[in-house]
Order: C-alpha cells, then sequence, then structure tokens
C-alpha cells in the first residue's frame, strides 16, 4: 500500500498566523505628499501650529462691536469691520461699530453684541443709530487669539489617520506639503488554466475570473495601489513571469488559486524557491490552503499571499491577513480589523473540525439588549467557498468557535468587521 498524500505544512491558528503576517509587515519608508492626496494616509510626523487661531481677537457674532461698560444705550454706529478687513478706527466709549462673525474686533472694544438685541435707529443728521438692548460684559461674544489652536500647538501626532477634519487641520496649520507613509502597491495575479476574462463567452470548462477584479477593488477599497498582473495559467513558465512581475512592481502580491493539493497546484514549491514559505495552511474555514511568504527584491522585503482559488476562501483571507498587514505597511498603529459583539437572528450550524468565518450583514437592532441596542447578525446563507454570494452584503465575518452542535438564535458572538455599518 502506498502512504496517503498529506499536505507537509502545519496548520496555523488564525491568530498565531496573524502574528507571523505581521512580524514581516514593516511600514514603508515616509513620504511626503501634497494636502489633497494626503486623505487616507497615516501621518509620518507631528505637526505643530506655528500661528495661532484665531490671529486677532475675533467676532462670535454678526452684531456690534461695543465698550462693555456702555451698557445697554443709544449710540452712534462709527463704522463697520467685515471677515477679512481690519478697522482703520479706534472704538471710543461711547459709540459702536457694525461687525461681522469671524471680523477683528477694531481696537479699542472689548465685546459684541449680536443683531439680534439690537435695533436700528432713525438718523438726523446721515451718522446710522443703534439701540443697545442687551448688558454685556468684556469678552462675551469675542474668540480671543489663539482660543482653537495655539502657536506652537501640536495638532496632529505621527501615526493619525488622515481623515476630512485632519486635512483641515493641516490647511489651518499651512501644511500643504504632508509627511505621510505611502499606500501598498498591491499585485493581483489570478492563476488556473480554467479561467477567462470577464468580457469572454465561456468555452467547454471554463469560467470567468471572479477574483481578479474582486481583489483589485479590496485593495483599493482598503488603502492600496492596485496592480493588475493578468491571468496565469497552470505551468511553471506563465506562473514564474507572473509572481517576479509581481514581485517587482509590487509590495506585496496576492496570487489565487493552485495552492492547495493538487497536481498542478504549483503555487507553494514556486514560493519556495522564490523566497521563504513561513506557512501553509491555516486551521480556519473557508481558507484552509493559505499560503504566506515573503522574499528580498532589491533590498526590499516583499510580502507573498498565495490565496485559495475559491472565491470566497480568496476574499476572506484577503481581509484577514492582507489586510492588516496592508496596514501595518501604511503605517497604522493598529492594523487589526475592529471587532464587535453580535446577536444572532437565527439558528447558525458549527464545524467541528475548524473555526469558521461566517459572513453576515450586522446591522444596529434598538429592542437588543434590554432595549440599549446592539448589532444583530443575519446570516448571508449557505456558507459555500465557491458561493460567492456568500460575500454578497456581508460586512461581517463571525468568528464561530470549531465545535459540534450549533448556536441559537440571540446567542452572541464576536465579529471582524469588513464593511461600513451601514
Ligand atoms: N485534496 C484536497 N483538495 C482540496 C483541499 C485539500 O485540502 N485537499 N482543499 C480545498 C480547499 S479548502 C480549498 S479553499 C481549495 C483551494 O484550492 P486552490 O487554491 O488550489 O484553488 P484552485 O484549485 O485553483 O481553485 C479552486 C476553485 O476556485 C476556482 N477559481 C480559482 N481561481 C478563480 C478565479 N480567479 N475566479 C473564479 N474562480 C476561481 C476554481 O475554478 C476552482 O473551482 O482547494 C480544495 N481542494
Ligand atoms: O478552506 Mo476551503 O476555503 O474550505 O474552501
Amino acid at each position: 500500500m502506498t502512504a496517503r498524500p498529506e499536505s507537509p505544512y502545519p496548520m496555523l491558528p488564525v491568530p498565531e498566523a496573524l502574528e507571523v503576517v505581521l512580524a514581516q509587515a514593516h511600514p514603508l519608508p515616509a513620504q511626503t505628499v501634497p494636502l489633497a492626496q494626503a486623505l487616507g494616509h497615516i501621518l509620518a510626523a507631528d505637526v505643530v501650529a506655528r500661528e495661532p487661531l484665531p490671529p486677532f481677537p475675533a467676532s462670535v457674532k454678526d452684531g456690534y462691536a461695543v465698550v462693555a461698560a456702555d451698557g445697554p444705550g443709544d449710540y452712534p454706529v462709527v463704522g463697520e469691520v467685515t471677515a477679512g478687513r481690519v478697522a482703520d478706527f479706534r472704538l471710543s466709549p461711547g459709540t459702536v461699530a457694525y461687525i461681522t462673525t469671524g471680523a477683528p474686533l477694531p481696537p479699542g472694544a472689548d465685546a459684541v453684541v449680536m443683531v439680534e438685541e439690537t435695533e436700528r435707529l432713525p438718523t438726523d443728521d446721515g451718522t446710522p443709530r443703534v439701540r443697545i438692548h442687551a448688558r454685556v460684559k468684556p469678552g462675551d461674544d469675542v474668540r480671543p487669539v489663539g482660543v482653537d489652536v495655539a502657536a506652537g500647538q501640536q495638532v496632529l501626532a505621527a501615526g493619525e489617520y488622515i481623515g476630512p477634519a485632519e486635512v483641515g487641520l493641516l490647511a489651518t496649520a499651512g501644511v500643504t506639503q504632508v509627511p505621510v507613509y505611502p499606500r501598498p502597491r498591491v499585485a493581483v495575479l489570478s492563476t488556473g488554466d480554467e479561467l477567462v476574462e470577464p468580457d469572454q463567452p465561456l468555452g467547454p470548462g471554463q469560467i470567468r475570473d471572479s477574483n481578479r477584479a474582486m481583489l483589485l477593488a479590496a485593495v483599493a477599497a482598503n488603502g492600496g495601489i492596485p496592480v493588475d498582473l493578468g491571468i496565469a495559467g497552470d505551468s511553471q513558465e506563465a506562473l514564474e513571469a507572473g509572481v517576479q512581475r509581481g514581485l517587482a512592481e509590487a509590495d506585496i502580491l496576492l496570487s489565487s488559486g493552485g495552492v492547495s493539493m493538487g497536481e498542478l497546484d504549483l503555487i507553494k514549491p514556486l514560493l519556495e524557491h522564490a523566497g521563504t514559505v513561513h506557512f501553509g495552511r491555516i486551521h480556519m474555514k473557508p481558507g484552509k490552503p493559505l499560503t504566506f511568504a515573503t522574499a528580498q527584491v532589491a533590498g526590499r522585503k516583499k510580502l507573498i499571499f498565495g490565496l485559495p482559488g475559491n472565491p470566497v476562501s480568496s476574499l476572506v483571507t484577503f481581509y484577514l491577513m492582507a489586510v492588516p498587514a496592508m496596514r501595518q505597511m501604511a503605517g497604522w498603529p493598529n492594523p487589526h480589523l475592529p471587532r464587535v459583539q453580535a446577536h444572532l437572528a437565527q439558528p447558525l450550524p458549527l464545524d467541528a473540525h475548524r473555526p469558521e468565518y461566517h459572513r453576515a450583514t450586522l446591522r444596529w437592532e434598538p429592542s437588543l439588549n434590554q432595549g440599549r441596542g446592539g448589532f444583530l447578525a443575519t446570516s448571508t446563507g449557505s456558507q459555500a467557498s465557491s458561493r460567492l454570494l456568500s460575500m454578497r452584503t456581508a460586512n461581517a465575518l463571525l468568528e464561530l468557535p470549531q465545535r459540534a452542535g450549533r448556536l441559537e438564535a440571540g446567542d452572541v458572538v464576536t465579529a471582524l468587521l469588513i464593511g461600513p455599518l451601514g
């Protein structure tokens, strides 16, 4: 009797595999990008404001600049200051000046009365007059110099994510060349003789290549720069050429297909040859044959994920392993997918042999937790690795334990977020 074929690769638990991946993923060398391209990057240096904001005492309201000690009464309006101008006069006690929101307070004034607390009076000599109804204190409705941002204050720290507010703070500080960690370039190669381009009719035995379009989109959606390597057939030469091109052009290479036990599953041996294979199987479903390798190319370490060919397996393992690696290379201090608790909307069968990452759609349900609210997880249905419809509308992967039996509706599980909670 001959020995049964068996994979030589130990099956790593997912948390251990993720540690192995993250130990290899290092932030890319920092660069400078124009402010208009900074969104979505991680800042690589602290940002300090040189000037205070506001740089002058500024009115908070549309109304009248006054000397607070004057109190309510009728006053001549001796001038006006609108935002962007400065007063060419000094306000004396017993007079007021018209002012708009954001305009510099004229010298001599120490407070603002909003227009709703005043009344225009008829004029006899051409000088406008106003009745002030409100009593104000010095400083009322005035933003002192530096109240929003002090000169020398640190407004952003290295390691922070640049969202819209941070773009605004960079603009406030006058930083138009922004030090950031670049987005990783991620190349995507589909493998398999059965694959044709999505615009092709299907011949016998053929299917359309869905993984490449999907993974290129997933790379872009997760902050990477996608690089399309096309389809490589199941030959050593074609695969080798695809892998070499990916390693030359990108920081991370994603291949899909050809990593399990078939005679044409050539990716593992090819990666053993091209670099170091760190693991060749993980203890989970779907995506058991995920293979992770690194290669040194022109002095730079490249990461390679041999994703399983089944469309669901490739996308799930992309989220679990490649997204954290991409984030770490892009400078994220915490590269992990966010995790929340969710209540099951229906019973779910468990797998006795592997922990499962069950695709589900999470939404906020106000009636959960005795009316305090919580996330309700609705399964996407049959979880076959080939059924991409099981990823449709999924914004979470439920972390189901390896065990016989099932979970019941209402049971609480942890969920990794892979999409917006819309
Ligand atoms: N004897 C064993 N067979 C298999 C095992 C095993 O342990 N022993 N593992 C199974 C598991 S789990 C998975 S997952 C798959 C992964 O297989 P491969 O990575 O080798 O992928 P392929 O065999 O090339 O393809 C699998 C499946 O996916 C389709 N595919 C591949 N690429 C694409 C693409 N770009 N777009 C759409 N569909 C694609 C392909 O046609 C196959 O149907 O292996 C099991 N087998
Ligand atoms: O792990 Mo495979 O992904 O079950 O189909």
